[in-house]
Order: C-alpha cells, then structure tokens, then sequence
C-alpha cells in the first residue's frame, strides 16, 4: 500500500514538474523583483566591454539525475584569475542556473588545483579606467549567484585570493582543501574589496569579523578559516586533489541536497527573499505562498504515509 502511495506520489509529482513552468509561481521569479539593481542596458554595454579582455572560460556543467551542477573557472596558467571574458562567460553561467528547474546545488571550482587568486592582474592593469563598471557587473552577477535557488558550495583548493575570495563569499559554504589558503588580499594590492564581499563577510560573519578579514589582508590557513567561521567543512588530508570534488559532491548532496529539487528551491528561496526583505510582514506572507505550495501535495502525502521516525 505503501508502495502504491508512493508511486502515485512520483507519477502526480513528475506531472506537476511538467507544468511547472506555466505556473504562476517561481522562486526564482519571486526573487528576482528585488535584483534589478542595476540596470539592463548598462549591464550590456558593459558586457560588451569586458568581452574585449580575452582569456579563460567558465564552464558548466549540470546534472539532472543528482540534481547538482558544477561551474568551473578555467585560466589555470594564471591561478584561475579571472579575465573581462570570464566575468561575461560567469554571469552567462547564472543565467543558466536561474533557469534550471531540476537543479538542488551548485559546486564552483577552479581548475588545476587553485580555486582563483582574483582578477587576472594584466586585466586590471588594462582596466585601471573601468572599476566602477566592473564592479556593477560584477555585483550583479554574484548577487543572482548568491540568491539563486540552489545550495551552493565554493570548493576552495591551493589559493583563494582578493576577487577570488570574494567569489567565495557568493556561495551558501565553503569547502576547503586541508592544504588550501583564503585571503582577501585587496587592501595590500591598493583597493578595497568591489565584488560584494563588504556586504555579504558582514552579513556572514558580522561587522567584527569582516572588519578584520578585510582590513588585515591575512592570508589564513584551513584551520584558521575554520575558526573564523569563513569555511565550512575541510576534506580529509588523506584525500588527493582529483578526489576532492566528488567528496564535496558527497558533502553537498548528503547534508543538503538529499531532499526533492522543489521543497530545496523552496527552502532557498525563502531564506533569500527574507534577508532581501526587511519587511517582517511581507516576507512572512512569502514564507506562506512557498508554504501552501507544498501543503497537501504529493511529497507531503508520500511522506505521512510512510511513517517516518526522525530518531
Ligand atoms: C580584483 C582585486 C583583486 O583580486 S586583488 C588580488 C589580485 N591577485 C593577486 O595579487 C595574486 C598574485 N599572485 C600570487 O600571489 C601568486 O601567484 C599565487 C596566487 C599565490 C600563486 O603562487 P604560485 O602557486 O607560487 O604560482 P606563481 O606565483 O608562480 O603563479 C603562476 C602564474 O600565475 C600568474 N598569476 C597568479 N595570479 C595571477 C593574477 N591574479 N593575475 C594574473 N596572473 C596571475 C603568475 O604571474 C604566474 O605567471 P607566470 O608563470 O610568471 O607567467
């Protein structure tokens, strides 16, 4: 009987999946009244612009049977610094995953063993007319990053510097390599930070922390990190490099990607419209739309009648 339930469950879910996209409702839809921060048509101009600074890519990858994609940054030649090209190659990227309706997490990642060390120095060199455009798109593409509806982990190994630490901060976790090193370096190389991690390490850590991660230029080790509450997990030292993705898929997938693509969308998605929103009453009333969505619905059926013991 059990079983019949349960595939019912499946087969009416499979079905509500389908007409998902001419549902009013979206998480992703939801959330994104409160992104256009800055406006289209600058952010295509400046597209343009960075476009013109060669090097690297960033590449994606999605799965639709886990659920969990994996973005990989790739200048390896230069530490995974990224390029104007890179930054347009990213926000194309999001652009992807804020429209993947089976998605549950996100890993990003640099290749050959370092996660990046910021922006690619002959860049800014070139670019040295062009930081406030350059943040802007940066800050766009690393808000809707952080607000997308999927849990998501940045997978720090070798270095992660200045721009790069700063990519971290756009991640829900940080998962770091035990031989791994975090810096936000920015104060020592003349700037402040401009990619959003004022305001997500204050968000994250509180005015304290921030302060002095920020204003230090500190490079710290693991351990370190850990203890400043900056990551959240370090791999076991035992592991080698080219085993370290597939254990933070396994960190990912079991600790908070085990449940259906909809309720985690769901649960992000409000976690993201209440820090957006400082209106207790609008945010609560969002809390109930997401809520009533799943109310009554098959994976709420599915789970009464097999009698779960949460021992
Ligand atoms: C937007 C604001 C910011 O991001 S401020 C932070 C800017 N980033 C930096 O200042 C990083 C400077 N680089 C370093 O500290 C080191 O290269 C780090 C990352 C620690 C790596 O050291 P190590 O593993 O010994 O390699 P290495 O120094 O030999 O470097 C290998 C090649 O990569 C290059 N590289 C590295 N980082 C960048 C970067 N950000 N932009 C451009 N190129 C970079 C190095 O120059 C080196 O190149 P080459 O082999 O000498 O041609």
């Amino acid at each position: 009987m059990i079983k019949i339930n349960i595939l019912i469950a499946t087969l009416i879910n499979m079905a509500t999946r389908l007409f998902k996209s001419i549902l009013t409702w979206s998480p992703q839809s939801s959330v994104s009244r409160f992104l256009s921060v800055i406006n289209q048509p600058d952010l295509l101009a400046i597209r343009k612009d960075l476009q013109k600074f060669e090097g690297g890519s960033v590449d994606l990858h999605t799965d639709e049977e886990t659920g969990i994609a994996v973005m990989t940054l790739n200048n390896p030649e230069k530490r995974n610094s990224l390029t104007g090209k890179m930054m347009v190659d990213m926000a194309d990227r999001v652009s992807q995953l804020e429209k993947w309706a089976n998605g549950r997490g996100l890993i990003v990642l640099g290749t050959g063993g370092h996660f990046c060390s910021g922006g690619d120095l002959t860049f800014v060199q070139k670019a040295l007319h062009y930081g406030g455009e350059m943040a802007a798109f940066q800050h766009d593409t690393l808000t809707r990053l952080h607000n997308l509806p999927l849990v998501s982990v940045a997978l720090l190994q070798g270095h992660t510097l200045g721009g790069g630490a700063e990519l971290s901060t756009a991640c829900d976790f940080r998962v770091m390599s035990s031989t791994a090193r975090i810096g936000f370096v920015q104060i020592k190389m003349g700037v402040t930070a401009g990619w959003g991690a004022t305001t997500r390490l204050v968000h994250l850590l509180g005015r304290h922390k921030a302060l002095g991660l920020l204003s230090s230029a500190k490079v710290f080790s693991a351990e370190e990190a850990l203890g400043e509450g900056l990551v959240d997990h370090i791999l076991p030292y035992s592991l080698a490099q080219s085993e370290e993705l597939d254990e933070c898929k396994k960190w990912l997938s079991s600790n908070y990607c085990a449940y259906d693509a909809d309720l985690i969308q769901g649960v992000k998605s409000s976690v993201v419209y209440s820090e957006l929103n400082p209106d207790i009453n609008t945010s609560l009333k969002f809390e109930r739309e997401v809520f009533t969505k799943f109310w009554g619905g098959p994976l709420q059926k599915a789970a009464l009648a097999a009698k779960i013991k949460h021992k």
